[in-house]
């Protein structure tokens, strides 16, 4: 017998939509994110991450849909907004002040595992360093849902490896639900658990990454107009090859080559999918931009 674990949603959005006074940037945008679970929010440069993330933590007002938080949402914006003339150290004070809800050990615990030097003016900070005052302020207030914006944009690569790894430490332990907006897509393996691909203001991919890497498949063969199965996500030919991205609808034998139609068949990448949606959608914008 076989249990089905049911895992808790945090964070129900649905049919969201937004606009900047007549312009659509969000619409129809429906999805969860769950309680200790990452989830990463990837999509091209203006699709609309940045408002997405605005409107999920309030600061922004939707103007259709419906978001519906079981508990505390905090953002880290991608410009870390700070007070310049306030140390780090009183940039956690004024958020105890500020918030009913403040664990200063949380907060200050963070501040020293990334080195921060809590007496220096935050204006006077690095980059890198912001974004741990940022964190810090963000996980100091409890969050049952943190969502980041390009957390990792301004880190060193090593930092960056760190920060994810206690940021799932505190989702793990704490039970929170994190949503991070990133276009550092090879990084996402072993890190997120889910994904949602924004395009142009909708979710044209959503699903658990485990998912979405089982059912996506590579397949290579002699130049035809279409593979022997699935359906196809993306499309290149060469003269003597094409090469096709598919979702399947299950999972494919563990035997990779089928030597009979002389397909050679190969897993896909987070990378890959996330790609092939990009371009994809990328196409489509200059279609429709080369017929308005
Ligand atoms: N305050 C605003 N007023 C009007 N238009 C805006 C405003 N903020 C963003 N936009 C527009 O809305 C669209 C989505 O912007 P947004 O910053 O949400 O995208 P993004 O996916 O976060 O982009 P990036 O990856 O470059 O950070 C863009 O076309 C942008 O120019």
């Amino acid at each position: 017998m076989t249990t089905t674990v049911e895992i808790e949603a945090v964070l129900r959005v649905e049919d969201l939509a937004k606009r900047y006074g007549a312009k659509p940037v969000l619409a129809g945008c429906t999805f969860e994110l769950y309680a200790g679970q990452v989830t990463a929010l990837v999509g091209a440069n203006g699709a609309g991450k940045t408002t997405l993330l605005t409107v999920l933590s309030g600061l922004l007002a939707p103007d259709g849909g419906t978001v519906v938080a079981c508990g505390r949402v905090a953002l880290v914006a991608q410009d870390r907004p700070l007070y310049d003339h306030l140390s780090a150290r009183d940039m956690l004070r004024m958020a105890r002040h500020l918030n009913l809800v403040w664990d200063e050990d949380r907060a200050t615990r963070w501040l020293r595992r990334f080195h921060v030097p809590p007496n220096r003016l935050c204006g006077r900070l690095s980059t890198g360093q912001r974004t741990q005052v940022a964190l810090a302020v963000a996980l100091g207030r409890v969050p049952d849902v943190l969502l980041l914006d390009e957390p990792l944009a301004n880190l060193d690569p090593l930092v960056r490896n760190e920060v994810m790894a206690e940021l799932l430490t505190e989702a793990a332990e704490t039970e929170m639900a994190l949503l991070m907006s990133t276009h550092v897509v090879a990084e996402l393996g072993g890190v997120a658990d889910n994904l949602l691909v924004l395009t142009h203001g909708t979710i044209t991919l959503a699903g658990q990454i485990d998912d979405l890497l089982a059912n996506h498949r590579f397949y290579v063969g002699p130049r035809s107009a279409s593979p022997p199965t699935g359906t196809v996500v993306r499309e290149t030919h060469s003269e003597q090859q094409s090469t096709f991205l598919v979702t399947l609808e299950t999972e494919p034998d563990e035997t990779p080559d089928d030597a009979e139609n002389e397909w050679v068949v190969r897993p896909a990448t987070v990378k890959d999918i996330v790609v092939a949606h990009l371009a994809n959608a990328r196409e489509v914008a200059w279609h429709d931009r080369a017929h308005a």
